[in-house]
């Protein structure tokens, strides 16, 4: 993460052709005053030239704004810029910012060159609103003009806004031709034991994860995105988080809602990142080299039950203590836990079936995930109980390290009293972007 300087505000896009168009031609937009046909934008053969004129296009709808800009970036309260482009995708390895929208999506176009459009719009969309720029005028010159950005986020600044992008295996059907760049290791996830999975909250083709310092700024573009998307995608879910429920590298540990600290034992090092999470050359595919695989499962919580449990039973559920979170076997949150520990009564000191028992790298053949869920909350349910609980987001290089701690956990983890697993999905998360005019998929249409 890196503090934005004033020269970075409202510059263009590196490499943007140049158009006469004013402003960002949204779908739906009445006009496109661009230059290029609605025919030759979706046109088959020329859908490669029109999504590099889409990145293009909504570049130089942020050039034009640049002055606007400039004067955003000087009244922002919260500088903090992560950087869009890089070796891997933001959202992953930068330390969990306070707020998430996530937003899955169903894709409603059987075009594939509608969506290569779709995919270079988002693109280059995404890299503006990570700088806090708006795409498309807020307040557009013409009296009848609508405008291209919806405003809510203006002069708030970036906020550390990450967005990241991954793909469902759904995308790699017979629609649009990609099936043969499905990764073997890629497909849906298997049923699990206790799952409670609704299709409300289920599937899916295309998942944005966008996390934020401030929940509006993560809201905006998230909402800005979808409205891009609107003749080609339609919003599945999404989900809004707080209180990150997981510690990154340098961050203090955050509690969940069941008033636990967790993220203690996360992944933090570069090393384990390489180990564990980001996808190598062993990938069949080289496009996923860089990247990696997101599980998404929206957790309730049973709130009301959890509440009125005995504290040592509490701890027996996680095998840690509440206040200090430190492991049944020690005193300190970071002090290792011993799962062979038994008292004086002859059993263990952590349960066997204690979340963290069967959670625990030591007892999972030395398997680890990088967790970077959120605490959420829908209100209450149609019986008047809290509606809450955990947006459990993980990263891993191979969906199968998810599957196998969630084999155990499922069968027989003691926190299922208090849970219910009701949504699911996975995506395929590509690498990060290497620069202006590369886009989200580019590798899968060729
Ligand atoms: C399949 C993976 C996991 C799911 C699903 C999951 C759900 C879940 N977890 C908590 C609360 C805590 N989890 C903690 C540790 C922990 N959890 C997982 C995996 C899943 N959790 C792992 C791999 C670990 C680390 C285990 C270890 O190495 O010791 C903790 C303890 C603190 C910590 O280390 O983070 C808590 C608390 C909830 C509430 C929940 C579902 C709602
Ligand atoms: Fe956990």
């Amino acid at each position: 993460m890196r503090k934005r300087g004033k020269n970075d505000a409202g510059v263009p896009l590196e490499g943007a052709p140049p158009t006469p168009s004013r402003g960002v031609p949204l779908e739906g937009a009445p006009a496109t005053p661009t230059g290029i046909s609605r025919r030759a934008l979706f046109g088959g053969a020329l859908a490669s030239a029109a999504a590099g004129a889409a990145v293009g296009i909504v570049a130089t709808g942020v050039a034009e704004q640049s002055a606007e800009a400039a004067e955003v970036a000087a009244a922002s309260p919260n500088d903090s810029v992560v950087d869009f482009y890089g070796v891997h995708q933001a959202g992953i390895q930068t330390p969990p910012q306070d707020h998430l929208v996530l937003m899955v999506f169903d894709v409603t176009t059987a075009s594939a060159s509608e969506l290569q459009v779709m995919l270079a719009k988002w693109s280059a969309a995404m890299a503006q609103y990570s700088k806090g720029v708006p795409v498309g005028a807020v307040e557009p010159d013409r009296d009848q003009a609508v405008p291209g950005d919806t405003g809510e986020a203006y002069g708030m600044g970036p906020n550390a806004l990450t967005l990241t992008l991954g793909f469902a295996p759904s995308m790699f059907d017979s629609r649009f031709g990609w099936a043969k760049y499905k990764p073997a290791i890629f497909s849906d996830l298997p049923a699990f034991a206790s799952d409670a999975l609704t299709p409300e909250f289920t599937g899916g083709d295309i998942c944005i994860q966008a996390c934020a310092a401030d929940p509006q700024v993560a809201y905006h573009a998230i909402r800005n995105l979808a409205r891009m998307a609107r003749t080609t995608a339609t919003t599945r879910y999404t989900v809004q988080g707080f209180g990150r429920a997981s510690a990154g590298q340098g961050q203090t540990t955050p509690r969940n809602l069941m008033g636990y600290k967790d993220g203690t034992r996360n992944i933090k090092t570069d090393d384990e990142l390489d180990q564990f999470v980001w996808v190598g050359n062993e990938s069949d595919q080289s496009w996923m080299v860089g990247g990696s695989y997101l599980v998404a499962r929206k957790i309730h919580m049973l709130i009301e039950t959890w509440d009125a449990d005995y504290i040592a039973d509490q701890h027996a559920v996680f095998g840690r203590t509440k206040a200090a979170g430190a492991p049944l076997t020690g005193t300190g949150e970071f002090d290792t836990p011993d799962f062979a520990a038994k008292g004086s009564d002859g059993a263990l000191v952590i349960p066997a079936n204690a979340h963290v028992a069967l959670a625990a790298h030591e007892n999972n053949g030395g398997v680890k995930i990088l967790r970077r869920g959120y605490n959420f909350t829908d209100g209450i349910d149609s019986v008047g109980r809290l509606d809450a609980g955990l947006m459990f987001l993980s990263y891993q290089k191979d969906p199968a390290q998810f599957v196998s701690i969630q084999s155990r956990l499922g069968a027989s983890d003691r926190l299922n009293e208090y849970i219910r697993h009701v949504g699911s999905g996975v995506f395929a998360v590509p690498p990060g972007l290497s620069g202006a005019g590369d886009y989200f998929g580019k590798a899968l249409f060729a």
